[in-house]
C-alpha cells in the first residue's frame, strides 16, 4: 500500500503536538447520524491569488488580511518573490494564519524558474507577469501540470510580442524571455478551456502600455463567474476595467492601487460541507458568508435546493438542511465548474437520476474530473456514464473500496463526501485536499463530532470570528 504522508505546507493552526501524517490510506468516516456543525473556513483560493497578483503589480504595498494558506497560495507567493517582490507574513485575525503584506518591485525581475505545482491560477497568471519582467522565466510544474492546456496563455503573450521557447507541445514547462514591456491593444483569443486564460490577461493588462480590448473566439466560454471576478478585483483598485457583451473585455493602462483587503472564505470549499448536510440529513451552517461576493460557490444557495435541501441565510450564517432523501437534478453547471465533484457524489447518493452538463471544460482541471467521477463511481458499485460534456448519474447502492483522488484536491474530497454514507471508503490521498485546504481533515472530523454555535469549530481553536 503506498505510504501517502499529509503535512500542512506552510502554517499549522493546530499548534505544535496536533496530529499532522495521515500515513495510510484514509478511512473515510461514516456518519452515524444528522450531522450538525457550524463551521467557518479559510480564504478564497481565487481571490488570494488575484490579490497577490494585484498587489505584486501595484503602485504601492497592499494588505491581504485572512488570505488563503495552501499549496497553491504558497506557489504564488513563492513565485511573485522570485519575481522580486517582497511578502511579509504579518500577525492578523484571520483564524487560519498571518496576514499577507506584499510590497511590489520598482522592476520586475526575471531569470528564474516558477513552480506551478498543479495551480491554474498560477499556470495562468503568471507568464503575463513575467512578460513585464526583464530576464528569462522558465514555468514548470507537477506532471499533471504539464497535461494541463497552456496554448492559449502562449500563444496569446506571443501575439502580444512576448519571446517564449517551447518544446513545440504548446504545454509546460516553457521559457519566456521578457523584455519588461508589453505593448498590448486588441487581442482575439481562443478561452474555450478555460476562463483562466481571460482573467491572467486580465489582471496584467493595466501595465500593458495600451492596455488590453480582448475578444473571445471559441465554442464556449466557462466559468464566467471567474472573470467577472477578475475584472471586480481591477475595478476595486482603481483600473478602468470592463466586460462587454459577446466575450470581450477591456482594461486601459494606468496604475493599479495597493489596498488594503480582506479575502472571504472560500465558498467552493464550502461545497462537500453543505452537501454533508444532505448526505446525513443534517444540517451544517458556514459562517462568514458574504453578504454579496463574486465567487461562484455562493451559486449554492441556489443549487442545493434543487438537490432537496432547504438553505436559509441569517446574517453572515449560511445553513443548509437536508431532508429525508436527495432529489436528482438536471443542470447546466458551465459557470460553475469547480462545484462539479461534490455535486457529482451528491447526485450519486440521489433517490432519481441526474444530469450534469456544460463541464466538457473539467476533463483539463487537476484531473479529468468527468472521467474520474465515472470511474471512481462506478468502482464502488454506481452507474455514472460520461457524456461528452458532461455526466448522468443513475444512483445505485454503493459499497466500500478504494476512492483514487488523481491528486485532485475536489476528487479527494468527493470521496469523503459519499464515504459519509458508505461503508469502507478509502480514500488514496487526502494530503491533495492541502492545494486549497490544508485543513481538510481536521474540519471534516470537527463537523462529525459537532462544533460549538458560535461558529468555533471544535477543535480549531481560533477558528470563531
Ligand atoms: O480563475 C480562477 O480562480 C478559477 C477559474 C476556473 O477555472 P476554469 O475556467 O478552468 O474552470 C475555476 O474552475 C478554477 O478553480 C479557479
Ligand atoms: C480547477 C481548479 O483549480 P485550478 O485553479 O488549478 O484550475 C479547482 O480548484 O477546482
Amino acid at each position: 500500500m503506498p505510504v501517502q504522508r499529509y503535512s500542512a505546507p506552510q502554517f499549522n493552526p493546530y499548534g505544535d503536538d496536533s496530529p499532522q501524517a495521515v500515513d495510510e490510506h484514509w478511512p473515510a468516516p461514516r456518519a452515524s447520524g444528522p450531522v450538525s456543525a457550524v463551521l467557518f473556513l479559510p480564504g478564497s483560493k481565487s481571490l488570494t491569488n488575484r490579490e497577490l497578483v494585484l498587489s505584486a503589480l501595484a503602485d504601492g504595498p497592499s494588505r491581504l488580511r485572512a488570505p488563503l494558506h495552501s499549496r497553491d497560495s504558497s506557489l504564488m507567493t513563492d513565485a511573485l518573490r522570485a519575481l522580486g517582490t517582497t511578502i511579509v507574513e504579518t500577525p492578523g485575525d484571520g483564524a487560519f494564519g498571518p496576514d499577507l503584506l506584499v510590497t511590489p518591485a520598482a522592476e520586475l525581475v526575471g531569470s528564474t524558474t516558477i513552480d506551478c505545482g498543479l495551480a491554474g491560477t498560477v499556470m495562468r497568471f503568471l507568464p503575463p507577469v513575467a512578460a513585464l519582467a526583464l530576464g528569462p522565466v522558465t514555468f514548470d510544474g507537477d506532471e499533471g501540470a504539464r497535461r494541463r492546456p497552456m496554448s492559449t496563455t502562449i500563444s496569446s503573450l506571443r501575439a502580444l510580442g512576448a519571446d517564449i521557447a517551447d518544446d513545440g507541445r504548446a504545454a509546460l514547462p516553457f521559457t519566456l524571455h521578457g523584455s519588461g514591456r508589453i505593448e498590448g491593444g486588441p487581442l482575439t483569443i481562443d478561452a474555450s478551456a478555460s476562463s483562466q486564460f481571460v482573467s491572467g490577461l486580465l489582471l496584467a493588462a493595466a501595465r500593458f502600455e495600451n492596455g488590453l480590448e480582448l475578444q473571445h473566439e471559441g465554442s464556449r466560454l466557462p466559468s464566467q463567474p471567474h472573470i467577472d471576478m477578475t475584472v471586480a478585483a481591477l475595478v476595486r483598485r482603481g483600473v478602468d476595467a470592463e466586460s462587454e457583451e459577446g466575450g470581450r473585455w477591456r482594461v486601459a493602462p494606468g496604475p493599479i492601487a495597493g489596498i488594503e483587503i480582506d479575502i472571504e472564505p472560500d465558498l467552493s470549499n464550502a461545497a462537500p460541507f453543505l452537501a454533508a448536510a444532505l448526505v446525513t440529513g443534517g444540517s451544517v451552517t458556514i459562517t462568514g458568508w458574504p453578504e454579496s461576493t463574486t465567487q461562484v460557490g455562493a451559486d449554492l444557495e441556489q443549487l442545493l435546493p434543487l438537490f432537496g435541501a432547504t438553505v436559509v441565510r441569517d446574517g453572515d450564517r449560511l445553513t443548509v438542511t437536508g431532508g429525508p432523501s436527495i432529489r436528482g437534478v438536471s443542470i447546466d453547471l458551465s459557470t460553475g465548474g469547480e462545484l462539479a465533484p461534490p455535486l457529482v457524489a451528491l447526485a450519486a447518493l440521489a433517490d432519481e437520476p441526474s444530469r450534469i452538463t456544460g463541464i466538457g471544460h473539467i476533463r483539463h482541471h487537476e484531473t479529468d474530473r468527468l472521467a474520474a467521477l465515472a470511474t471512481e463511481i462506478n468502482n464502488l458499485g454506481g452507474d455514472v456514464r460520461e457524456l461528452e460534456d458532461g455526466l448522468e448519474i443513475t444512483p445505485r447502492p454503493l459499497h466500500g473500496g478504494l476512492w483514487s483522488s488523481y491528486e485532485d484536491h475536489r476528487m479527494a474530497t468527493a470521496g469523503a463526501l459519499i464515504g459519509l454514507a458508505v461503508d469502507g471508503v478509502l480514500v488514496d490521498d487526502i494530503a491533495t485536499t492541502a492545494k486549497t485546504l490544508p485543513q481538510f481533515p481536521e474540519l471534516w472530523a470537527s463537523m462529525l463530532a459537532g462544533s460549538a454555535p458560535d461558529g468555533t469549530a471544535a477543535g480549531l481553536p481560533g477558528a470563531a470570528r
